[in-house]
């Protein structure tokens, strides 16, 4: 099969794994080396993954990774807003595929809160998340078919703030087209600063979306754009 890779900007670095078993255990074993680096020479580690149906292999991997679990920090880079419990949570995606064995030591900072409003939700959450050390040391991304990441939505309300490189703001309502709509974002504002950023995609219609959104450039109609420049990684998968 001829692969594909878009044109990157000079630096970025692009990995094509052959499938998603391979992409899975590579890319838990490139955030495990830079999980490690950072304990090393900070002696905590602070490490932000994103939701959804793609990641549970790679979260599944990370689990039985070496490393001492016991002072890495984990958060999302974004939560639907639904308890644990549901099955749409991503901190529930977390509690069945990550935190096991010695990564069950983890210490983890959730976005979900409970509230009268979705608005409400994220101003707790956004309080809550003063307890992060940041930057964060290793950030993984996703990418929906339409260019959102985190949830990063094209479409909703509240995108322009939520992609201010300088917003005071951690976290930010959002509505996604799929459901559960209501959604809970990192802003990039905290995101862009990740010392350690990673993409993960996965088949042949996000790695066209990616192309559109590498020439295009435009945040506001594919967020992916505001993340395309270094020090991104892209981990890529038919
Ligand atoms: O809704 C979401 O979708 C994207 C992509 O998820 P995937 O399962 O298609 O890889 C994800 O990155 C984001 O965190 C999630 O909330």
């Amino acid at each position: 099969m001829a692969i594909f890779e878009p044109k990157l900007m000079e630096g970025m670095a692009w990995k094509t794994w052959n499938s998603p078993a391979e992409q899975a255990k590579g890319l838990a074993d490139a955030v495990a080396d830079a999980l490690r680096e950072a304990l090393i020479e900070r002696g905590r580690a602070l490490l932000v993954v994103s939701g959804g149906r793609s990641p549970a292999a790679f979260l599944e991997a990370l689990s039985g990774a070496l490393l001492d679990w016991s002072n890495v920090a984990v958060s999302l880079a974004d939560e639907r807003w639904v308890p644990e419990s549901h099955p749409d949570s991503n901190a529930g995606l977390l509690r069945r595929h990550l935190f096991k064995g010695a990564a069950a030591k983890a210490r983890f900072i959730g976005l979900y809160q409970p509230a009268a409003s979705l608005e409400e939700a994220a101003d707790k959450a956004d309080q809550f998340l003063g307890e992060l050390a940041l930057p964060i040391d290793v950030l993984v991304l996703g990418m929906g078919d339409d260019g959102h990441t985190a949830s990063l939505f094209p479409s909703s309300p509240g995108l322009v703030e939520a992609l201010d490189p300088s917003s005071p703001r951690r976290c930010l309502p959002m509505w996604a087209p799929a459901v559960p709509h209501q959604r809970l974002t990192l802003t990039r504002a905290v995101l862009q600063n990740a010392r350690v950023q990673l993409l993960a995609i996965q088949g042949e219609a996000k790695l066209a979306t990616l192309s559109q959104a590498l020439s295009d450039n435009d945040e506001l109609r594919m967020p992916v754009s505001a993340f395309l420049r270094l020090p991104l990684s892209i981990h890529w998968c038919p």
